[in-house]
Order: C-alpha cells, then sequence, then structure tokens
C-alpha cells in the first residue's frame, strides 16, 4: 500500500486490508489534504470528512485520559486539575484562532467531562471500546 497525493493504491490487498484503508483515509484526509469546497453537497461532505477526524481523535484522547486516571493520587471527576484544563485551553487557542477562548473553554470542558466519564464507567467494570 502506498499513500499519494490523491489517495491510496493498494496492490494484491483482501477486502477487509482495503476496507481498513479507506477508514485510514477517511480519517487522516481532512488533516493532510484539507478540501476548500464551492458547493452545498461538497461542504456537506467536507464536513463529514472533518467530523470523522475529530471523532477518531476523540476516541483517542478519551482512552488516553482514561489512563492518566489510573496513574493519578485521585483520579476521575473527583482529581480534576482546573491549572491543567486552563493550560489546554491557551495552548489549543493558539491553534483554533478563530473559535473564541471562552468557546473553546466550553468545548474542551465537555470533551474533559466526556472522557472522565467514561473513566469512571471503565471502573464501574464497563470495558471500554478502546483501552491503552
Ligand atoms: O491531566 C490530567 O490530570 C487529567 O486527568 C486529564 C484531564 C484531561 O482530560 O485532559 C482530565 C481532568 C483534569 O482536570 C485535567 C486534564
Amino acid at each position: 500500500m502506498a499513500a499519494g497525493a490523491a489517495g491510496l493504491w493498494l496492490d494484491g490487498a483482501g477486502a477487509a486490508a482495503v476496507g481498513q484503508a479507506r477508514e485510514a483515509s477517511a480519517r487522516l484526509a481532512p488533516l493532510v489534504r484539507p478540501t476548500v469546497p464551492d458547493t452545498f453537497a461538497g461542504c456537506r461532505e467536507a464536513i463529514d470528512g472533518v467530523d470523522a477526524a475529530v471523532a477518531t481523535l476523540l476516541e483517542h484522547r478519551v482512552a488516553l485520559a482514561g489512563r492518566v486516571q489510573r496513574l493519578k493520587p485521585v483520579g476521575g471527576h473527583a482529581g480534576r486539575d482546573p491549572r491543567r484544563e486552563a493550560a489546554i485551553v491557551a495552548a489549543m487557542a493558539a491553534r483554533a484562532p478563530s473559535v473564541p477562548v471562552d468557546g473553546l473553554a466550553r468545548i474542551m470542558g465537555a470533551v474533559i467531562e466526556a472522557g472522565l466519564d467514561a473513566a469512571e464507567r471503565d471502573e464501574a467494570d464497563e470495558t471500554p471500546v478502546w483501552r491503552l
């Protein structure tokens, strides 16, 4: 398999490998090759592509957040660290200058809470899909 500017070339790959490669491409394409669509349908398609990448990153972030809870003296919601959360928002603000900082703080607050909720469900023996 090789990746190029226009997509993926698969030589002699089975259907499962082709499916996996398509999914990997869908997840990565919006990051490495952002599109600038000029139609309604094109915009919707591009948004769906970005959402696929966002969902992939959220899934990975939730798994990492779950892992760090198990390494902290006090994990879960009880061990929240407002200074760390503010530093996360400040670092992200530099990369998302079009999103007002208070909006970014609300978004990341929701993301962090979702991660902590998932970690506490995991503690209750509900195995998550992703576990690092
Ligand atoms: O870094 C930590 O201490 C974490 O528990 C992870 C995390 C996060 O999801 O980024 C979650 C809760 C804390 O308030 C701060 C950050």
